[in-house]
């Protein structure tokens, strides 16, 4: 119930669908594989409100992400750690709080929907920088990040997902993890 007395909360309102735009990230994979038991949660979408709501992480990142945005969109910036990161708002989807699902306890982001404008959109998502495991990470970690492309260290970058609407075909082409320069 920790949760509960933390002052920016509020409820997940009902009637969100699954984001159909997620190219990669957090529970991607598991949604497109064939199983019909999916146990990771999945980014939600509110058509209405133009905002999806993004599945906070287990500790630590989850808690670092939500510190971040408050951060940057922190309306008193002079306040802020670093007052710089308030120029990143501009490149990112604003932030709209931290809510919560009363039935399960899990807490999700309500950021802008950064697609809301748009129709059949294409989307890439990448990782930036040459290693994408922090220096701590256990060998599993490092494995399963290093065998994603192995030309990453050279290209500086990771293409971890890519969909895009085939005007021709009428229907999307989607590449997944791995897709690069070689
Ligand atoms: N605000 C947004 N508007 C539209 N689409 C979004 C938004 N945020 C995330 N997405 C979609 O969800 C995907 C995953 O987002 P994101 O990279 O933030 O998740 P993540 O689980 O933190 O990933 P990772 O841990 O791999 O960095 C993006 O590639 C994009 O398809
Ligand atoms: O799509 P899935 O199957 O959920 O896979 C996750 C996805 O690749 C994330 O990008 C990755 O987090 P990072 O980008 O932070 O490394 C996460 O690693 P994790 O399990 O170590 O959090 C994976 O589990």
């Amino acid at each position: 119930m920790k949760f509960f007395m933390e002052p920016e909360l509020h409820l997940l309102p009902k009637d969100l669908s699954i984001y159909e735009h997620q190219v990669a990230g957090h529970g991607y994979s598991q949604r497109c594989e064939q199983n019909p038991v999916k146990t990771k949660p999945q980014l939600l979408h509110s058509h209405d409100e133009r905002c999806i709501y993004k599945p906070v992480q287990g500790a630590p990142k989850g808690d670092r992400e939500i510190q971040f945005y408050r951060e940057v969109f922190n309306e008193k910036v002079a306040t802020c750690r670093d007052p710089d990161l308030a120029e990143l708002r501009c490149l990112l989807p604003t932030f709209r709080g931290v809510h919560i699902d009363a039935a399960t306890g899990r807490r999700y982001l309500r950021l802008d929907d950064l697609l809301a404008d748009f129709v059949q959109p294409s989307v890439m998502d990448l990782k930036m920088g040459a290693q994408s495991y922090e220096p701590d990470a256990s060998e599993r970690k490092r494995s399963v990040e290093l065998a994603k492309y192995e030309h990453r260290a050279r290209v500086g970058f990771l293409v971890t997902g890519l969909r895009a609407w085939r005007q021709e075909r009428q229907s999307y082409e989607q590449l997944g993890s791995g897709t690069g320069p070689r």
